[in-house]
Parts: C-alpha cells; sequence; structure tokens
C-alpha cells in the first residue's frame, strides 16, 4: 500500500502476495551466476580449463597473493549465516534465512559491484560453524556474517578474526553501529547536543545492540550515560540474571529496572530488540527533542505515526526503506567491502569503520546536487530532522565511503595493495554504478512525487491487474482499468486480487457516460480517412485500445499502457488513430539494452520501417532527447553495415546523409556515423577511426531500419543475456506505451511507471 505518512512523505509497502510472487517469478530466488570469460572454443577451454588452468594455478602456488590477480577472490564476499537471529523474526533457521542472504548478496552487487554468494550452514554449534567458515577462506576476499544470534556472533567473529587473513565483519554488529553512529552524530549535531553528557538507553543487548554502543563509547560517548536493556530489563552492575560477559561488560550503577524508568527523560533510545517493545508513554516520557532509532525489522519497536501522535519534536528514524531516515546496514556493508577489497584489507578495523562513520555523517550534511535529487523521490533534502543520514540509492555513496574506508585501511597498515589516486579511484567507483538501475530508479522516484492516472485498457488479464495493484501500491499513482464487469470480477476472483482498494478504478467502457464523447472525438479525427460515424462507435464501444486512448486524448487520464494482447504494430495503429505526434517530434520506439552496467538505447524499433535520411537524423535527435532525460549524456551512433565509406552501399549512403542532415541542424550532442556495430561499441575498434568525433563508446545506436533493429535487440536479449526494456514509445502528443504481448507483471509496471513519467515530465 502505498499512503502519505503524518511525516509528509510517501510510504511505499508490499503486499505478502507481491513478495512471494517477487520471489518466484521467472528463475526462483534473485541471483545466478553467469561466466566472465567466453567458453566458446576449444581454445576457451583449453584455457580455461585444462591444460591453460595449470599456470595460475602454480603461479598461485609461488605467490598466494597472485590469487587476487588470476581468480574472483579479490571482488568477492560470502554473506554467511545459520539463521539464529533472522531480521527480528529470531531463529528461524539456516534454510529460512536464504531469502536475506540472497538478499544481502544482491545488494553488494547492485550498490557496490561485489560479486557475492549466499552461504546458509545448518548448525547452531559454534565450534562447527567457526570450521566450516574458515577453511573456506581461500574463496572469498571478505566474509560477511549475517543474522547470527548473540552471544555466539561474538565468538564466531572474533575467532574467525583471529584464524581468517580476510575481512571477517558481522554485519549485524558492525554494518548496524557504523550507520546508527553516523545517525546520531547528525541527530546530536541538530539538537543541540554532545556525546559527553548525552543520555542513551539502547533497548536489545544483542549483537547489533552492544556493537553499537561499543562503537559510540570507542568514538567518545560517555559510557556512564548508557543504559542497556533486554528482556530482562535494565542491565545493572550486579545483575545475574540472563546476563553474559559482553553484557556485563556495558551493565552500569542505576537503580532503574525496567525500560519505561530508564526511558524517563532519556534523550536518545536505540531499538534494537523487537517490533512493539517502545510504548507511547515511554516515549512521552523522554526529554525534549527526543533522538529515537527504532531499528528492529521488519517492524520498528515504535512506528514514526505512533510518534507524531504523542510528539511533535522527535528525530525518528526505523530499518525500513518506506520512513525517512532508514538507519539500516545496507547503507554500510557493500561500500565497507568495496573500500576493503580495494586495497585488499586483512580486516576491517576500528579506524576503517570509524572512517565509514565520518563519510556517511558529512553525506548528509551536503547539498543534495540535481543529478543525485532524484532518488530523493524528486524532493532536494536538507539536513534536519527528516533527513540525518543518506538514503540506499544515494549515488554519492559508493564513491564516498569507500574512498574513507580503503584510505583507513591504508593509513592503519591493513591494506596489501596501495592507491596511490585516491581521486582517480573515486572516480573508478561512481563509474561502478550501474546506470539503468540509476535512471528507472530516478523515473520511479519522480512518478512517485507526481502521481499520475494511469489507464491500463486490457483490465481484464490477470498479469494486467496485477500490475495494476502494484502501480497503485507503490505510490506511482491511480490506475484506471479497463474491462467489462462481469470478466473482469471473474479473473479477480479466480486470481485471488482485490480490486476494491485505494488507487484502483475500475472503467466499464459500455456503461461510461463518456462514450458519446469519445465517439464524437473520433469521428471528427477519422471522418475524411473512410470511417462512418457508426465505424467511430464501434470502435469506442468494443475496442479498449480506443477507449483508453480517448480517454487520455480527452484529459480523462494522464497515460495509458496496453500491448499485452495484441502486437505492438497493431496495438500502435490504434493509439495513433486517437492521438497525434507532438508537434516537432516524430514517433519513434526506443528500446534500452542493459548490460554489465552499460545502457545502449537502440532506435528505432517500433516505428519506422526503412527510414530515410531525414527520418534517421529526426530518430537520432528523439532517442538522444531519451538519453537525456534518463540521465546519460548521449553519444549517438548511427549503425550500418559499413564504417566510414566502406563497404560502399546504398543502405550506407542513407545513413551517411543522416549524419549530413544532423551537421546542417546543429544538434548540440555528439554523433557520427555511419559505423559498424563493432565500432560504436568496442573503444579499441573506435581507435582505429582516430577522426570518429565519438568522445567514447556510443550509447545510443540508430539502426538503419526497423528489421536491424528488431533483429539485434531480439538476438541480444536471447542470447546474450541481456534485459531489454523496451521499445518506449516516443514523440506522441500524450504518454502512451505498449507492452510486449504476452508481458508479466512487473515488466507492465515498468511500461506503466515510464508512461506515468512521461505525463509527467
Ligand atoms: N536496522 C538495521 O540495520 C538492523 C536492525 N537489526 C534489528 O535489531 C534486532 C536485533 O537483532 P540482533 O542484534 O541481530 O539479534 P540478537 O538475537 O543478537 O539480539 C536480540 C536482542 O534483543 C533483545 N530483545 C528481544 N526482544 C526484546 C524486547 N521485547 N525487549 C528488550 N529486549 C529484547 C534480546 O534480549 P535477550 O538478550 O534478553 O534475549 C537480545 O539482547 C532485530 O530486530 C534486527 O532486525 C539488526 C541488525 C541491523
Ligand atoms: C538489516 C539487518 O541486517 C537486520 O535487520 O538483521
Ligand atoms: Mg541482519
Amino acid at each position: 500500500m502505498a499512503s502519505e505518512t503524518k511525516t509528509g512523505r510517501t510510504k511505499v509497502s508490499v503486499t505478502e502476495q507481491e513478495a512471494l510472487d517477487f520471489h518466484s517469478q521467472g528463475r526462483p530466488g534473485k541471483l545466478e551466476i553467469t561466466p566472465t570469460k567466453a567458453m566458446a572454443t576449444q581454445r576457451d577451454l583449453s584455457l580455461a580449463y585444462s591444460p591453460g588452468v595449470a599456470v595460475p594455478v602454480k603461479a598461485i602456488f609461488a605467490d598466494p597473493a597472485t590469487a587476487y590477480d588470476y581468480t574472483t577472490r579479490g571482488n568477492m564476499v560470502a554473506v554467511i549465516s545459520n539463521g539464529t537471529a533472522i531480521l527480528g523474526l529470531g531463529n528461524l533457521g539456516a534454510l529460512a534465512s536464504k531469502p536475506v542472504m540472497e538478499g544481502k548478496s544482491v545488494l553488494f552487487k547492485r550498490f557496490a559491484d561485489v560479486d557475492s554468494i549466499d552461504l546458509e550452514v545448518d548448525t547452531e554449534n559454534v565450534d562447527e560453524f567457526i570450521n566450516c567458515v574458515r577453511y573456506l577462506g581461500p574463496s572469498f576476499g571478505g566474509i560477511n556474517l549475517e543474522d547470527i544470534k548473540a552471544p555466539d556472533c561474538f565468538i564466531i567473529e572474533s575467532r574467525l578474526r583471529e584464524l581468517m587473513d580476510i575481512p571477517v565483519f558481522h554485519d549485524d554488529q558492525h554494518g548496524t553501529a557504523i550507520i546508527a553512529a553516523a545517525g546520531l552524530i547528525n541527530a546530536l549535531e541538530l539538537t543541540g547536543r554532545d556525546f559527553k553528557t548525552t543520555k542513551l538507553v539502547c533497548n536489545g543487548a544483542g549483537a547489533a545492540a552492544i556493537a553499537c554502543i561499543e562503537l559510540i563509547k570507542a568514538m567518545g560517548f560517555n559510557s556512564e550515560n548508557i543504559i542497556l536493556c533486554d528482556t530482562k530489563g535494565v542491565i545493572y552492575q550486579g545483575r545475574t540474571e540472563g546476563m553474559n560477559q559482553w553484557k556485563s561488560a556495558h551493565a552500569v550503577k542505576t537503580d532503574r529496572r525496567t525500560l519505561r524508568e530508564a526511558m524517563e527523560g532519556a534523550d536518545v533510545v536505540f531499538g534494537l530488540s523487537q517490533k512493539g517493545a517502545f510504548s507511547a508513554d515511554m516515549i512521552a516520557s523522554m526529554a525534549d527533542n527526543p533522538i529515537i532509532f527504532a531499528m528492529a525489522n521488519p517492524d520498528p519497536e515504535i512506528t514514526p505515526e505512533e510518534v507524531a501522535e504523542i510528539r511533535s519534536d522527535a528525530i525518528m528514524a526505523t530499518g525500513r526503506s518506506d520512513y525517512p531516515n532508514q538507519v539500516n546496514n545496507v547503507l554500510g556493508f557493500p561500500y565497507i567491502f568495496r573500500g576493503a577489497l580495494d586495497v585488499r584489507a586483512s580486516q576491517i578495523n576500528d579506524a576503517m569503520k570509524i572512517a565509514a562513520v565520518r563519510a556517511l555523517a558529512n553525506l548528509a550534511r551536503e547539498d543534495v546536487p540535481d543529478d543525485v535529487a532524484a532518488a530523493y523521490q524528486g524532493q532536494r533534502p536538507r539536513f534536519g530532522p527528516q533527513y540525518i543520514i543518506p538514503v540506499p540509492f544515494d549515488p554519492r555513496l559508493i564513491s564516498a565511503i569507500p574512498v574513507a574506508v580503503a584510505k583507513a585501511a591504508m593509513e592503519t597498515g591493513v591494506a596489501r595493495k596501495e592507491i596511490e589516486d585516491l581521486g582517480a579511484y573515486a572516480h573508478e567507483l561512481s563509474a561502478r554504478r550501474d546506470p539503468i538501475a540509476a535512471a528507472t530508479q530516478r523515473i520511479f522516484e519522480h512518478v512517485r512525487s507526481h502521481p499520475k492516472r494511469v489507464v491500463f485498457a486490457e483490465g481484464e488479464e490477470e498479469q494486467v491487474m496485477r500490475a495494476a495493484i502494484s502501480f497503485a501500491n507503490l505510490g506511482l499513482g491511480t490506475a484506471i482499468l479497463l474491462g467489462r464487469d462481469e470478466p473482469l470480477k471473474a479473473t479477480a476472483e479466480r486470481a485471488g486480487i482485490d480490486l476494491d482498494r485505494p488507487g484502483i478504478e475500475v472503467v466499464n467502457a459500455r456503461m461510461s457516460t463518456r462514450v458519446e464523447a469519445y465517439t464524437e472525438y473520433l469521428y471528427a479525427r477519422l471522418q475524411r480517412k473512410g470511417y462512418l460515424h457508426r465505424d467511430a462507435q464501434r470502435l469506442i464501444n468494443t475496442d479498449r485500445n480506443h477507449f483508453a486512448a480517448c480517454m487520455v486524448a480527452l484529459g480523462d487520464a494522464d497515460a495509458m499502457v496496453t500491448g499485452t494482447t495484441r502486437n505492438y504494430s497493431t496495438a500502435l495503429e490504434d493509439v495513433r488513430r486517437c492521438i497525434d505526434t507532438a508537434p516537432g517530434h516524430r514517433v519513434i520506439g526506443v528500446s534500452l539494452a542493459l548490460a554489465r552496467g552499460r545502457t545502449i538505447l537502440v532506435a528505432d524499433t517500433a516505428v519506422h520501417d526503412m527510414p530515410t535520411a531525414e527520418e534517421l537524423a529526426d530518430i537520432a535527435e528523439e532517442a538522444a532527447g531519451v538519453a537525456h532525460r534518463l540521465g546519460l549524456e548521449p553519444r549517438v551512433a548511427l549503425l550500418a553495415y559499413s564504417t566510414f565509406g566502406h563497404p560502399t552501399g546504398e543502405r550506407s549512403e542513407r545513413v551517411r546523409e543522416a549524419v549530413k542532415i544532423l551537421d546542417r541542424r546543429g544538434v548540440s550532442f555528439e554523433y557520427d556515423g555511419e559505423m559498424g556495430a563493432d565500432v560504436a561499441l568496442n573503444s579499441h575498434r573506435m581507435e582505429q577511426y582516430p577522426f570518429c568525433r565519438l568522445s567514447g563508446t556510443a550509447n545510443v545506436l540508430v539502426m538503419p531500419a526497423i528489421h536491424s533493429a528488431a533483429i539485434s535487440t531480439k538476438m541480444l536479449q536471447e542470447l546474450g543475456g541481456l534485459t531489454v526494456m523496451g521499445p518506449l514509445l516516443i514523440g506522441l502528443e500524450k504518454s502512451v506505451q505498449i507492452a510486449q504481448m504476452g508481458a508479466k507483471d512487473s515488466d507492465i509496471v515498468n511500461m506503466a511507471a515510464i508512461a506515468a513519467y512521461n505525463a509527467a515530465v
């Protein structure tokens, strides 16, 4: 569900069914492994496997450090758990922890380009667990321990740190501590407090809690001012029940015995315990301008809404992504390991952790530049109570944190590789950002802050209904499902979908009061093209594409999505009967091909069969505009089977003419051609043409004709493991997207989001 929170931000959450579908659709789970070398020929096999593989084997035997050069080790982290403390859900075992661990692995990749694999170890025996992990050392550049209960996690981590020569990092301890400390520094600054006099209560005395208070104490927080609580209440000196050495180390002299007593007058409370552990009266009893970090996952100790009912002076943070101030270790572990791996650190020490804390805290105080604002739901946050910590999608994290961590590792002598130019390193790190994820994130965030009414023309289809519900749940706007009452209800019932929810409207074309207006509109457009009034009426009454397109044309909806039940060109013809080309534009299809951190736009993949030179030049301009809107600086290659005049041929001549037209038009983006795809996409091949005007490999490919566009994108998708989005329909006066026939609900949501985005910009 999407709703406006009392804190003024759109809260987005998902249904349980969506969460299950997300995990089960396509290849079950969240990751797969792909090779980095072609394994196509006998020679490849001889190099990758026997006999060639023996050579790096011997090299590594002679010098173990070369494993970083010849294997995946230097970029590979294992996420390892036994499932004894899965989020705040408790001990649900190794197997049940797998979705979380796969998730952590995916986040490593997504946010910091660290390769990662999840390993679930089915034992609660500490020695067995340690032995299992210690012998895996050669495989990895680092070990991320996850969701292992206290106090076992303390023993496991410290023994493994002694036994292994790579970073062993229990994320729930140190990842959480780093983020919480960064948030705390900023919240103290905003409320005029300091480390010496602030009184803090920490509820929970497990992995995360102990690490949080150890880190802030190491940073100078006055230990006398921290009270730790667990399920038995305050951890005071002399307590015997439910104790262990880690709790004892933080026991204080106090008469307070319960959490309620501890929280009275406290300035700060950390929740690292369980859902609902804080009550309204506890929060009410805190000092003025209290700082409340309710970090239990998936549900916090108290929600921001509940706190807002009680007091308006609180700085509130949770571990969740759907509230402001997400204090969650996702802001840390990908980047901390990135920095540690890049200097081949033997450990992650306190100096590296504190460097990460400071980098994170400072980032939240910096101005949010334009190209980053999109990561913040289109708003530009300013350092303040609602923004004490960056969001996980902040693209600056990838350069800010690893640099600080790597620098600290080098300064403290745990780096086994020096980075001499940290400025250049920061630059390289930015290039590791997944551009399309950033682009799609930008689209979604923009739409979320400018929600739209999108008509889903094929509302009777099950996957369309699911997409519409996701669209509404994601806070993207209102989804209008077009369909007849009975079939629509029957499908919804069969699929167990409840359409009676906010953000969903159902429109039955036959019963609509707008039929007449749409008919007149369509008749006026078609009467000189051989259509009678009754033809227009029939199209509106019986054809959902025409009805939906007229809704958009006459302003009853902002955008439209269709295509799952009809082929692309038919759907496009339907739409174009109702909607004109935008003045000064040309309607084209642009596909987004996403592979290995590269985003390539391919045009025209939908409309022009055999474009003329003039049309090719228009296509280049439209596609460059799309690249701009996605945040890419366009480098447009006009492709042909020939490169700069060789071999000659009629189609290549047309492409060359298109380049001359662009010259005459004086367009402001980079373009060149004609060239082959290999030259456009490979910098070494491009270097062979030093006169080529592109400053780097192309990110927009203008195809000479639709067949080459369609064939190449489809081939790449099927054979190359590429993700292809689109074709996105560009250049219409109103916003329409046409999904592929048989598209899945997630594809339809993306198309609807793009349609909504185009209606918004
Ligand atoms: N936001 C974030 O990034 C992170 C959040 N967390 C959250 O922190 C919580 C704890 O995780 P973790 O430290 O790994 O787990 P552990 O199992 O190591 O520790 C749990 C601790 O919470 C205490 N506890 C449980 N329920 C209550 C309660 N109602 N009142 C007081 N104390 C309670 C336990 O007390 P006792 O010792 O008496 O059993 C124990 O000390 C989880 O909800 C987890 O999701 C964890 C890591 C990161
Ligand atoms: C976020 C996390 O690691 C946890 O809640 O366990
Ligand atoms: Mg965890």
